[in-house]
């Protein structure tokens, strides 16, 4: 049977929004439950009906590790060519650079340095450049999107044809720097309805194509935070703050260098807590009837 490839554009419960060359982007759904599960990024196959019936091989894969979790951990993003690592002057963290470098890293993702907000830091350039050895990344540039300083460095590593992921914590400016990248061609975030049990439910897209034919991977489905499994984004301010922590296993009760301590009520922490526990429980669960 021919199938026609494809590329998924998002992921939602179910249903993928693909583009095949020269048709408009569309839902779909699998055919059967396939081996791998679609996401973002992937080539797929289509069948006649217009279902997914299969996952081509991948190349750089970005995966989400959760603490303490006893699967793979889940797959972001995939076919990824460079991650862009955002952090914002005059303060970038050093520590939280680190962690995300180290999550594309790990699946053979080349990293790039991107200090944020250089209008506020006359130092930025000399940071980024500092920084940028430290972490061993392939390239490092301070931009702003105010006086434009960067913006045509960070074009530069913007292949056509190649695919990148903006990396970075809430509030870094990422999605300021995608617009500023998209310039005119800025694409109306896509509402697409899609029927799921009666109810519409709102859907971005996350794969864009910029002016010069690079593809961008936009974060809402790989903001860092908010991707535990079972807790959906309940829990992202606590996820995401967990990344400026001094230790990389910190569990926010007495640890010094604790960010989230730092910044949020002891009851919201200890909500979280009562979830981690509610998952771990319901992981060994599995486990065992595994055995
Ligand atoms: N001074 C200055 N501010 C900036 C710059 N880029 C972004 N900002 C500001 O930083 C804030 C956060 O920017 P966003 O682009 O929303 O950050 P984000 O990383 O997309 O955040 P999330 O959407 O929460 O993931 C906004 O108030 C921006 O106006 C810059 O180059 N200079
Ligand atoms: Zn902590």
């Amino acid at each position: 049977m021919k199938l026609t490839t494809a590329r998924v554009l998002a992921q939602y419960r179910g249903l993928w929004l693909v583009a095949a060359p020269d048709r408009e982007p569309e839902l779909v759904t699998a055919r059967g439950k396939l081996p791998v599960t679609p996401v973002t990024g992937d080539f797929v196959g289509l069948d006649e009906a217009g279902s997914i019936a299969e996952v081509m091989p991948r190349h750089g894969v970005i995966v989400r590790r959760a603490p303490g979790e006893a699967a793979d951990g889940q797959v972001l993003a995939v076919n990824v060519d460079l991650a862009l690592v955002t952090e914002p002057l005059p303060d970038p963290n050093e520590r939280r650079l680190e962690r995300f470098a180290a999550l594309a890293g790990s699946g053979d993702v080349p990293v790039a340095l991107v200090l944020t907000k250089s209008d506020l830091d006359e130092d930025g350039y000399m940071k980024a450049a500092q920084l940028g050895r430290t972490l061993g990344v392939i390239d490092s540039v301070a931009v702003s999107v105010r006086t434009g300083e960067g913006i045509d460095v960070v074009r530069g590593l913007l292949d056509p044809g190649a695919t990148t992921v903006l990396l970075g914590a809430s509030g870094t400016g990422k999605s300021t720097l995608i617009n500023t990248l998209l310039g005119e061609e800025r694409q109306k975030t896509g509402e697409i309805r899609a029927d799921g049990r009666g109810r519409h439910t709102t859907v971005t897209r996350e794969l864009l194509t910029l002016p010069g034919g690079a593809f961008l991977i936009d974060t809402p489905g790989i903001r860092i935070a908010g991707l535990w499994d079972g807790a959906g984004d309940t829990f992202a301010d606590v996820e995401e703050l967990a990344l400026g922590c001094r230790f990389s296993d910190c569990g926010h009760t007495t640890e010094p260098g604790c960010a989230v301590r730092a910044a949020l009520p002891p009851e919201r922490i200890e909500a979280w807590r009562k979830l981690q526990e509610e998952l771990a429980s319901i992981d060994d669960r599995r486990a065992k009837s595994r055995r």
